[in-house]
């Protein structure tokens, strides 16, 4: 078969293991701390700023500008600010949509204090490799932070160099306090398909339900539902590898295989980051919801994906580099596949197809070897989850004074 995958020491009751931990844990989260939260449940026409204006931000935008809040949507792209608010139109990333007129483009500078201290919620849609630069600007404006805006996060990635998820970005440079009150969406959730009102659902997390709920409330649309949750860990873990295995599907597709390989990758996929994932300190069923299995099946079977696309085109024989320069859009599981890389070798996680991709984007490792060294594994079972050793994560709750030992 295709991998010995999420090998490590053996245990006889994994998975019942892990649940009795995960929800242990989260009983004494909500019992042993006072947790931040933000202002209250932000009503009908709140004050909404969304950064960044790439195909999510402004997708986001138009979703919350139906309901009727008062959107501002940050663009570092001045011509992009312009035109959008003469012409309600988004020419570089949504260029077919006519956006609401709820929304005005602001930017390219990042709004002042007053500005930001005047929102209900700041949304933030800036891929995850920019996000500390940001963060650490806007920090100079949060004043209050007993009083914050609902704070929520849509990336899907890994920050290249320290392999911080975003909670630890957030907590570095904004503070602990700020990190735990976050909230995360993520999930199987095209832009174009959202603006164009078509069925979706995906999941929400923050450490606390209560959190998770003003999101999935700010959300809730006839067409677009929300599942909370609160293992923010899982849910961003989720989104930032799953984006690993879309390129390896793409790869596969583009060298011409088919919906056999398509599957298996998708499957072993799954099996993998679920291994990644309790490795950590997620929950191992966080993974079986809308961030985990759902966004996978999602990237991986269509080529509107940018993660999948990246992996097509490596498949036909492009280079990186060329896919790269000419995407136009970002595909945060090229940058992520090297902290995905980082993170196994650390856990001693056996997740093979998540490092060919790694050997493929990094060491120049052609494709078609790539597949052939994963169909060459010795046989294995199929899971065997790792105990929830969750060192990460117990050094990330640390880190945001949420220690429970
Ligand atoms: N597009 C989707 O369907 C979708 C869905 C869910 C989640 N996401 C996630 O949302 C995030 C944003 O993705 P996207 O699709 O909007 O990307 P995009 O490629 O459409 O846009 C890129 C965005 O990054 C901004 N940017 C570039 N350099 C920057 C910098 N130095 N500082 C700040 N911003 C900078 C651009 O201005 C633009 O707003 C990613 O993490 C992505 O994984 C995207
Ligand atoms: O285009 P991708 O591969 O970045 O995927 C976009 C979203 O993550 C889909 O949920």
């Amino acid at each position: 078969m295709l991998t010995r995958a999420c090998r490590l020491s053996p245990c006889s009751h994994p998975l019942r293991r892990n649940l009795t931990n995960a929800s242990l844990f989260s009983q004494q989260l909500n019992f042993r701390f006072t947790m931040p939260t933000s202002k209250p449940q932000p009503d009908a026409h709140s004050k909404v700023l969304i950064l960044g204006a790439g195909n999510f931000g402004s997708c986001l935008a138009e979703h919350l500008g139906d309901s009727e809040h008062r959107v501002f949507l940050w663009a570092r792209e001045a011509d992009l600010v312009k035109h959008f608010n003469l012409h309600h139109k988004n020419l570089k990333y949504l260029p077919e949509h006519n956006f609401s007129k709820n929304i005005t483009a602001v930017g390219p500078d990042l709004p002042d204090g007053d500005f930001i201290n005047e929102m209900d919620v700041l949304l933030f849609a800036i891929p995850t490799q920019f996000l500390r630069a940001n963060l650490t600007i806007l920090n100079r404006s949060l004043k209050d932070k007993t009083k914050l805006p609902l704070l929520i996060f849509v990336n899907k990635g890994i920050e290249i160099g320290t392999d911080a998820l975003t909670l630890e970005i957030i907590a570095d440079t904004c503070g602990a306090g700020v990190a735990k009150a976050a909230t995360f969406i993520s999930g199987p959730s095209f832009a174009k398909e959202i603006v164009r009102r078509r069925p979706t659902s995906v999941s929400v997390a923050s450490f606390t339900e209560g959190e998770a709920v003003k999101t999935s409330d700010l959300f809730h649309q006839p067409h677009f539902r929300c599942y909370t949750g609160t293992d923010p860990i899982g849910i961003e873990l989720s989104g930032a590898l799953k984006n690993v295995y879309a390129i390896a599907a793409g790869m596969s597709d583009g060298l011409g295989y088919e919906n056999n390989t398509r599957a298996m990758i998708i499957t072993r996929g799954l099996a993998e980051m679920t291994c990644i994932g309790t490795a950590y300190g997620a929950s191992p069923l966080t993974f079986l919801g809308l961030a985990g299995v759902g966004d996978l099946f999602l990237t991986c079977s269509s080529s509107s994906s940018r993660n999948y696309t990246v992996g097509y085109r490596l498949g036909q024989g492009e280079s990186l580099q060329t896919i790269i320069s000419t995407l136009g859009s970002v595909a945060e599981g090229v940058s992520t596949a090297k902290g995905v890389k980082r993170i196994i070798d650390k856990l001693g996680v056996h997740a093979p197809i998540a490092a060919e991709v790694y050997e493929v984007l990094y060491n120049d490792k052609e494709t078609k070897r790539a597949v052939r060294d994963l169909m060459d594994l010795p046989a294995s079972r199929e899971l065997d989850l790792p105990p929830t050793a969750g060192e990460p994560a117990r050094q990330l709750m640390e880190k945001l004074g949420l220690s429970s030992g």
